[in-house]
């Protein structure tokens, strides 16, 4: 019989908006411990599979098991606890402090009414330090800028300290170092036994630090696999068109659009 302990599991994930078929039969198996890249085009339906996977949208599938259990048997309470969520936009109106944003990953574990412990608060501190957000934490969260919001929604879902993270294009709004930055601190937390779905448009990013890849175009699968064995210029082709290349700089490989 087959292992399911460790592993999320889709098969033949489809979902319509009204009559319009948005994604269709997408299936792809992770275990613990994967940083899976999801890639595509503009429109081809990365949002609406995170939306689905969170259970915002009603998709119709033959199987998502995430560790042995089934998803659609889960209530909000049980899915807080399995899944740290970064949404795209970062502009909410809180009318809080930084601090108090990223204490608000740990609520799903907050046992009743008697708040926050120490722990939680080192939690905070630590997740805010790993990210580089420390100076802003007395800050008005509705303050701050674009970049330091998304930092700030990525520490508040480390803090959530759940097995499985995904993230809908968590690097969006980063300068060049944040997005290293945070693709690094994902790798690291995958390697300590998280698993962890990044959608993101910089192909480079999903090339060096994602174990698996998902491209998809249409709504369809194009490839699911290794990432260092799956993206190649056919793939980038298909999605971005022709003139990207992969080349090799500095003994580490490199994805590039090729002007002459
Ligand atoms: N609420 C909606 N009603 C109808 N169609 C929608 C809705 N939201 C998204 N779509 C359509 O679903 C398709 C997939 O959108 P989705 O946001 O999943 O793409 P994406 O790959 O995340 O795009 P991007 O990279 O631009 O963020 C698009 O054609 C989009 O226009």
């Amino acid at each position: 019989m087959q292992n399911t302990l460790d592993k999320i599991i889709v098969e033949n994930l489809s979902f319509s908006y009204e009559k319009k078929e948005i994604l269709h039969k997408i299936s792809f198996e992770l275990k613990q411990g994967d940083l899976l890249g999801l890639m595509g085009s503009n429109g081809s339906g990365k949002t609406t599979l995170i939306k689905s996977l969170m259970g915002f949208l009603k998709a119709n599938y033959s199987r998502y098991l995430i560790f042995d259990k089934e998803f659609k048997k889960l209530n909000i309470s049980q899915i807080s606890k399995l899944i740290s969520y970064v949404p795209q936009a970062s502009n909410l109106p809180f009318n809080y402090t930084l601090f108090e944003v990223v204490l608000m990953g740990k609520s799903p574990h907050f046992g009743g009414v008697f708040g926050c412990s120490k722990d939680d608060i080192n939690a905070v501190n630590q997740a805010m330090e790993l990210v580089g957000i420390s100076q802003f934490k007395d800050r008005n969260f509705s303050h701050l800028s674009g970049g330091q919001k998304q930092l700030g929604l990525i520490a508040r879902a480390i803090v959530q300290d759940c097995p499985i993270m995904i993230l809908d294009e968590p690097t969006s709004a980063l300068d060049f170092h944040n997005q290293i930055l945070i693709w690094k601190v994902m790798h690291s937390l995958s390697k300590n036994g998280k698993t962890i779905i990044i959608c993101s448009h910089e192909p480079n990013h999903i090339f060096w630090f994602a174990s698996k890849v998902l491209a998809i175009k249409d709504g369809k699968t194009l490839a699911f696999g290794k990432s260092s064995q799956t993206i190649n210029e056919i793939l980038l082709e298909n999605i971005y068109g022709s003139n990207y290349k992969i080349g090799s700089l500095a003994n580490q490989k490199i994805i590039y659009y090729s002007i002459n």
